[in-house]
């Protein structure tokens, strides 16, 4: 038998495009590396409050660069990501409370789909430009990655209750408590500590914190596959 996996805590909000872009990366590694990952859906406005911070697009200068720099990674990263047009909108203004609340209630009821859906919503929101605040929406989302209409219909019914918001605001406060001030963060637990590691660009001191092999963004067994 060889050593235990690792445990990797991924806190993450489908409003974030670095969190989609990390995600897609560390979803092609946990197959190759020795490690446990733990999708964990945190509300990012959570974040942005309790640490004092705001949306780095909130600075027009770093937006006009965000914006570019999101293009240049969806394609080096080979994930389909496009900026929202009304990206203003998109973010301060709808948010993403519902559909984190209800990748909270997936997380506790159907874990196995949790990897699905979420990238099933990060392309509404950021490949295709399409809503993620209304029911409808987060409906056609979890039908695209193979659920019944009668499964989502009962976890939406599921997340305004007490247990689902409690638990969401657990994560976000689990996360705040590792450090977080924005999304996404990786958190990694080795024999003698947990690293929290913040960004879609750690991905090569993760490799090395947790001494596996970084093989770039898109690793040879899925280079294959794509
Ligand atoms: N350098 C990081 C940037 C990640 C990032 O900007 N995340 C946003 C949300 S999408 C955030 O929370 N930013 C807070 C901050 O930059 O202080 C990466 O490449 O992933």
């Amino acid at each position: 038998m060889g050593p235990l996996p690792r445990t990797l805590d991924f806190f993450y909000d489908v409003l974030s495009p670095y969190s989609w872009l990390a995600f897609e990366v560390l979803c092609r590694y946990k197959n190759i590396w020795n490690v446990s990952l733990q999708l964990r859906p945190t509300l990012i406005a959570g974040i942005m409050k309790d640490s004092g911070n705001q949306p780095p697009a909130m600075l027009p200068r770093k937006a006009t660069y965000l914006k570019n720099d999101i293009r240049l990674l969806g394609q080096h990263l080979q994930v389909p990501i496009h900026f929202p047009k009304d990206f203003f909108s998109v973010i301060l203004e709808k948010g993403s409370l519902t559909a984190m609340r209800f990748l909270t209630a997936l997380k506790m009821e159907q874990p196995e789909m949790l990897e699905k859906v979420s990238r099933e919503l990060w392309m509404r929101v950021w490949s295709r430009d399409e809503d993620i605040t209304q029911p409808q929406s987060i409906l056609a989302a979890a039908e695209k990655a193979g659920m019944s209409t009668g499964q989502v219909r009962s976890l939406l019914e599921r997340i305004s209750t007490p247990q689902v918001k409690d638990q969401l605001r657990e994560t976000t406060e689990a996360a705040c408590k590792y450090g977080a001030f924005g999304l996404p963060v990786t958190v990694a637990h080795l024999d003698d500590q947990a690293h929290m590691l913040f960004g879609s660009d750690r991905m090569e001191l993760l490799a090395h914190l947790l001494g596996e092999k970084w093989m770039g963004p898109v690793p040879p067994a899925v280079n294959a596959r794509l």
